[in-house]
């Protein structure tokens, strides 16, 4: 049986997959709005991606620019790393500000307690369908930054876990800095053009647990319903020590977000704004209560 991850009002890898809701911005007040909105419909997890939010974009811009011209300046790794920290700085404050809107949840003290529903913070980089273009050195440096300060913020307001890219190379060193402040890491891969063989897939789960893993996530692109079920049989036939979560992107694949005998530990949906629209941050995404509704529809047991 794979560990279960206690995320405080959410446990994962147990009862079914927990329903993620991803925070896409872009400004801090829609952030904000959203996370609320999120909390209300019944999200499990809130996902930041703070790829997606201008005020860290802003930075990231900022920092691609100095770098540039460090490296003909030949400070490429000091100036990097002072310029991930300030963009690490623009993560914790969008963290705060999100965590400040999150009801309390008085039953459940402690490090992963206080804030209710739990924070999963993602920084997608640009070659996994994300919008942070930055170099391996620096999205590295950044998620060491991130987590670094938010081992210094109070529990509630704490992310109780980091997603790393697993292809961007540095899934152990994050694991290591991130499991040191308590934060839990779930290792991601993403193919947004296509869905690799059996043996490719398995080799990423493996890796990712090898690399310090508490969750191993792929999120891939199906080009007809062949993909989309080779995606599901190694996600059934998965026997890691750790939950896995697996989605086949876009509208071919979205059985997979909501057939839970599969085996997936985390799926996730859209909360519609107050105008009904809804701003997946991947093609395919369903809305919350539809999610639900399928959830217990096909349980299973
Ligand atoms: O990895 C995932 C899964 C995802 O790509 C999806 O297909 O739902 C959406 C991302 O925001 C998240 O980080």
């Amino acid at each position: 049986m794979p560990r279960v991850l206690d995320w405080g009002t959410t446990v994962i890898g147990q009862g079914g997959p927990a329903v993620a809701v991803s925070l896409t911005g872009p400004t801090l007040a829609r952030t904000r709005q959203q996370a609320a909105r999120a909390v209300a419909a019944g999200a499990d997890v809130l996902e930041l991606r703070v790829d997606l939010l201008e005020p860290v974009r802003d930075q990231v811009a900022g920092a691609a620019q100095g770098c540039g011209a460090s490296r003909a300046g030949g400070r490429a790794q000091e100036v990097e790393s002072a310029q991930a920290a300030r963009v690490a700085q623009a993560v914790l404050e969008a963290v705060e500000a999100v965590g400040a809107v999150l009801p309390g949840s008085p039953g459940s003290p402690g490090r992963r307690g206080g804030a209710g529903v739990p924070v999963l913070l993602t920084c997608r980089t640009a070659a996994e369908g994300g919008q942070a273009n930055v170099d391996d050195a620096f999205y590295e440096a950044l998620l060491l930054a991130a987590v670094e300060g938010a081992a210094g913020l109070p529990g509630p307001l704490r992310p109780v876990a980091v997603d790393v890219e697993l292809e961007r190379g540095c899934l152990e060193r994050v694991a290591r800095a991130a499991h040191a402040a308590g934060i839990d890491v779930v290792a991601s891969f993403h193919d947004v053009a296509a869905t690799p063989g059996e043996a490719v897939l398995e080799n990423v789960l493996e890796r990712m647990v090898a690399q310090g893993a508490d969750l191993a996530k792929v999120a891939v692109w199906p080009t007809d319903a062949v993909d989309v079920a080779r995606l599901l049989t190694v996600t059934a036939r998965a026997r890691l020590p750790v939950p896995v979560a697996a989605m086949s992107m876009g509208a071919l694949g979205a059985v997979t977000r909501v057939a839970a005998v599969f085996g997936s530990a985390l799926t996730f949906a859209v909360v519609p704004d107050e105008e009904g629209r809804a701003e997946p941050s991947a093609p395919g995404q369903l809305p919350l209560a539809e999610v639900r509704r399928c959830l217990a529809l096909l349980d299973g047991r």
